[in-house]
């Protein structure tokens, strides 16, 4: 009999070909209130799963009571109880790597747009108010030449970090648990506690996972510490700053701006003050979001799924403790 697969993300007919020819699939595009309890029969049948952007807690995953794998087309995997995950033996994958230039891109994409006034101006222009030549009062920030600093310097933090150096002359300097070698070489970076990041920077990049040691990192003595005029860019979960702080510090004019793709509710809501402040560029969590990346993503968490299910150790395990102490002596899941 074949195994059952659960997938929960809409995938292009080839992946889903590609699985049907292997498994037993059963396709929902997203969960949501209308299909939930036919999702949920179908977890508890599913040996394996692939999707993005359900949130598993423990009471959930329990209802899995046969899931032996979940793929989950992201980097981040902050939507899973992975203790859970451990304690049961099930194998968790994520995207590493084939996103990692397209959410750089993003990120830079919101440096710019944020210190020059891009969404801002544009909106002038398209609502007809561009009626004489700009003065100060509409005038950005330069980039290039300026102090950007990191909070997290992993994977996406080294490519914007080579985007900074290499394309805009920015001085680098970044806190992270362990030091980043290769971007101390080739960018000139510094290592520093995050007080010094946060005061020094005129960026503040905040691109860590989301853990419980980095939620709400970034609070209100965080952008006390930051320069009046430096802007906040978060490209990696809402959850790492405190909201609430950070729509105080725009206020009061604590920074001078920011850049968020990511928020602590999402999406988020109509209400925000967020939306209404001019020195806030708000996306709507679009990191990896092209056609190409998203594309990739996908092919890599199938492959990854599909790798598990026929006993061969996936290439992208978030705990490879977990294979090893439950399939490497046996081979794998087969
Ligand atoms: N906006 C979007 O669409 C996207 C958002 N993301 C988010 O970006 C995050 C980063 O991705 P990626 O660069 O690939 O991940 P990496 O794991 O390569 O980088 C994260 C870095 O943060 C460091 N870190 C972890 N905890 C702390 C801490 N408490 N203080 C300082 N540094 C810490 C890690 O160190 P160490 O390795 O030593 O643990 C690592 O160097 C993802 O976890 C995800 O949440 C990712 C893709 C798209
Ligand atoms: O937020 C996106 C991810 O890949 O993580």
């Amino acid at each position: 009999m074949k195994k059952k697969v659960v997938v929960y993300k809409k995938l292009a007919p080839s992946l889903i070909a590609e699985l049907e020819s292997r498994f037993d699939v059963t396709a929902f595009d997203g969960v949501n209130d209308g299909n939930r309890a036919a999702f949920m029969a179908a977890l508890a049948e599913a040996e394996g799963m692939v999707g993005a952007s359900v949130k598993f807690d423990a009471a959930m995953l329990a209802k899995a009571g046969k899931l032996r794998i979940a793929s989950t087309i992201s980097v981040g995997f902050d939507t899973f109880d992975t203790a859970f995950l451990r304690q049961r033996g099930i194998v968790l994958t994520h995207t590493p790597g084939v996103l990692t230039e397209t959410v750089a891109d993003t990120v830079f994409a919101l440096i710019l747009a944020t210190a020059r006034r891009v969404v801002e101006l544009a909106e002038l222009v398209k609502a007809g108010r561009w009626e004489r030549s700009i003065g100060p009062d509409l005038f950005g920030t330069d980039v290039h030449d300026k102090t950007i600093g990191f909070l997290g310097m992993g994977r996406i933090g080294a490519a914007v970090a080579r985007r900074a150096r290499l394309g805009f002359g920015m001085k680098v300097i970044y806190h992270d648990l362990h030091a980043a070698p290769s971007v101390e070489a080739d960018f000139a970076a510094v290592r520093l506690p995050i007080e010094r990041v946060l005061a020094e920077a005129d960026f503040v990049c905040a691109l860590l996972p989301l853990l419980p040691s980095t939620e709400k990192l970034v609070d209100a003595a965080a952008f006390a510490r930051m320069k009046r005029s430096a802007f906040f860019i978060n490209g990696s979960r809402g959850r790492v700053v405190d909201e609430a702080a950070l729509i105080e510090a725009l206020r009061a004019g604590t920074i001078a701006g920011a850049g968020l793709d990511v928020f602590e509710k999402e999406p988020l809501p109509a209400a925000s003050p967020l939306l209404s402040m001019p020195n806030v560029v708000a996306l709507p969590h679009i990191g990896s979001a092209t056609h190409e990346t998203r594309a990739a993503m996908a092919e890599t968490a199938v492959a990854d799924l599909i790798a598990g299910l026929e006993g061969r150790k996936p290439a992208h395990l978030v705990d490879e403790s977990v294979w090893q102490a439950r399939y490497a002596d046996a081979g794998g899941m087969a």
